[in-house]
């Protein structure tokens, strides 16, 4: 193929318009940078190849935290969801996840008028297939068709098209996701420049006809009667009013039977295909397989949007032949008719070994370019995103020659998830849980708006206006927390009658009002009642003064292991260190502080294999002097 330079002048470049790729595109055109967001498929920007839904349990707050920074997720599931829960009400409030159910198509159509409309961003169709590197730095990429772009940072988003590979039954081949083209060349381009890259693999289910349904026999998932929104912009009126329902369903004696009768014909189970798959979403054989006990497994049926007849067969993923997959799904109540209209597959793909990564997601190998997304190896959507958001806004710092941005793990749950990645790696698709994060009460899904505006601001991507909305809603909470703090209600009949029928003891003195919300099962809306004057405040703002005196006590404890780990984050490790000169250092220590090269003491501490004996040596080692010159990472 005959090169040609193309005459067109941008600062950075975004390959794949998948969920990553988007937030990166805007955010580096959005913080004034002339962006080019090239990918496979107009027509596949921001495709949900699985779930038609956003959110969920960790995925729904990192949605939130790229909402604080300025990203477009949160605003796009508010514009196109056909239905949203809150999970976990009953629980705590670190772990309450907002949930919706996206219309498939409208979510690509909005993100991609989204793009189009975007002053500084050029989207347009091609297939990156090489970098332009000199002297270990990236400035620019080639496509299939020759066209040489040039740029100052290079944002690579690949995803499951990263040399993917479809797999339904016995039948293989070469595919990115829903029959796309799949990316070759790149990854091969990669390999080398020097990148470790390893096989991970994920599979989808069937899709169904919902004229051939029998809903009947199902259990019906209505959405919330109190809607909410995923961006902090949307406005109430703007909520759906009509909800569509999801459906549940479950597997039963004879659906398991048939996958056992059938394993040898799995080729993701059998393990002919040797890519690692997710733990966290197995495919329905090996639920069957590993959970052999069970009688039982749930299926979600749930729409892929308003205006189809399609419906995703939630929890029932499989890489079956397709034969097998129709007994499977006419096995199961409410599905014996059902008209597959789409075979479930899985897909075997290419990733980026995420060690050799920094905390900004540029890699080590090749300055100026970054890496977000699947191709991390990562898995979902938000996951994607979260990466996305901070690929971009570092790519833009590096143009505009400014400090990098990194968000720590005691700032947001993007921040555990590219900490996880970069120190400790991953040997199988990585899922946010909330049991990574070890600040969740801290974390929480209700105030990512208060720990990460302020940054979205500073990096010029959220407006003067927001961040005085921001500012004001602060001054509310602390008032009303210092007003509750000092405010005593006294021993009377109406307050001695309702917690009576709390089943609590009446009042003898006087009691903080304060301290009244701390008893459990008593909220802000019962002590307002026994005040005068309340001020008129936002359902937000309520849900903070209640959360913050509620949980006072925990959160006091979580910041104080915050302090600690900012003391030690504060301790940096020279870019020039040798590692080799350290001596005492154990065999396992000192080949993964090599092969990692943390940037922090505070980052050495998490990588597995270096114990608090290897990190003494080191704190000696620094703090003697030994290393000639520093050099800031
Ligand atoms: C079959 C299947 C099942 C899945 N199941 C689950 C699941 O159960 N749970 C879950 O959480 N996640 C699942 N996922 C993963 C989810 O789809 C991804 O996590 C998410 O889409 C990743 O976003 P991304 O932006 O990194 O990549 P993608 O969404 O894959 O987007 C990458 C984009 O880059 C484009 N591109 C690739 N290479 C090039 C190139 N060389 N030049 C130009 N453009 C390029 C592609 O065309 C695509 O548009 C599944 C994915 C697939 C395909």
């Amino acid at each position: 193929m005959q090169e040609y330079d193309v005459q067109e002048h941008y600062d950075v470049i975004v390959v794949g318009a998948g969920h990553a790729g988007c937030e990166a595109a805007l955010a580096a055109a959005r913080m004034g940078e002339k962006t080019l967001l090239l990918t496979i498929n107009l027509d596949m920007v921001a495709f949900m190849p699985c779930n038609p839904s956003i959110g969920g349990p960790a995925k729904g707050i990192v949605v939130r935290e790229i909402d604080a920074l300025g990203g477009q997720m949160g605003r796009n599931i508010d514009a196109t969801y056909i239905q949203m829960r809150m999970l976990n009400t009953g629980k705590g409030p670190a772990v309450r996840a907002l949930r919706a159910q996206a219309d498939k198509n409208e979510y690509h159509r909005v993100m991609k008028e989204t793009l189009e409309d975007e002053p500084n961003l050029t989207l347009r169709q091609g297939l990156a297939e090489k970098l332009i590197v000199k002297n270990g730095q990236c400035y620019g990429i080639i496509t299939n068709t020759g066209a040489r772009y040039h740029a100052q940072a290079v944002v690579l988003t690949a995803g499951t098209s990263s040399r993917g590979k479809i797999i339904i039954g016995e039948l293989m081949y070469s595919s990115g996701p829903n029959n796309s083209l799949p990316s070759i060349k790149l990854s091969e381009d990669l390999e080398q420049q020097g990148f470790k890259l390893q096989r991970f693999k994920t599979g989808t289910p069937p899709r169904v006809n919902k004229d051939s349904l029998d809903f009947s026999q199902m259990q019906e998932q209505p959405g919330d009667t109190t809607p909410r929104s995923f961006s902090y912009e949307t406005a109430p009126q703007d909520y759906l009013k009509q909800q569509i329902p999801c459906w549940m369903t479950y597997t039963n004696a004879k659906t398991h039977q048939i996958i056992r009768d059938n394993l040898n014909r799995a080729p993701m189970f059998s393990g002919v295909i040797k890519g690692v798959g997710p733990r966290y979403c197995p495919s329905i054989e090996d639920k069957v397989v590993r959970f052999a006990d069970k009688p039982r497994h749930q299926l979600f049926i749930e729409p892929e949007g308003k205006d189809t007849k399609e419906y995703y067969v939630g929890d029932f993923s499989t890489s079956m032949p397709e034969e097998i997959q129709q007994q499977m799904l006419h096995s199961v109540a409410g599905l014996e008719h059902a008209q597959m209209m789409r075979p479930g597959y899985a897909i075997e793909y290419d990733v980026v070994e995420p060690w050799q990564l920094k905390q900004t997601l540029e890699t080590k190998i090749i300055k100026n370019l970054y890496t977000a997304g699947q191709m991390n190896g990562t898995s979902g959507y938000e996951e994607a995103a979260g990466q996305g958001i901070i690929a971009g806004i570092n790519a833009a710092l590096r143009v505009q020659k400014k400090a990098p941005f990194i968000l720590k793990r005691n700032e947001a749950y993007i921040g555990v998830m590219i900490d996880d990645l970069v120190t400790k790696g991953t040997n199988e698709p990585y899922r946010l849980l909330t049991s990574r994060a070890e600040y969740r009460l801290i974390l929480r899904h209700d105030n990512a708006d208060l720990r990460l505006t302020a940054k979205g601001h500073e990096l010029g991507l959220i407006s003067d206006e927001r961040f005085q909305r921001l500012q004001q809603k602060k001054q509310q909470i602390t008032a009303e927390i210092q007003r509750l703090s000092v405010t005593r209600i006294k021993p009377n009949q109406q307050i001695n009658d309702f917690l009576q029928q709390k089943q609590m003891p009446p009042l003898k003195d006087g009691i903080l009002a304060a301290d009244l919300l701390k008893r459990p099962q008593i909220h802000y809306t019962d002590v307002l009642q026994f005040l005068d004057s309340n001020p008129t405040l936002s359902e937000q703002v309520c849900e903070q003064v209640e959360i913050s005196i509620k949980y006072a006590g925990y959160i006091k404890k979580e910041e104080a292991q915050i302090a600690h780990l900012k003391k030690l984050e504060a301790k940096k490790i020279p870019d020039n260190i040798d590692y080799d000169d350290v001596h005492g250092l154990a065999t396992e220590a000192l080949q993964k502080l090599k092969k990692i090269n943390p940037t922090t003491i505070a980052q050495a501490e998490r990588i597995s294999g270096v114990n608090p004996a290897d990190i003494s040596i080191l704190m000696v080692y620094i703090q003697r002097g030994r290393i000639a010159k520093t050099v800031s990472k």
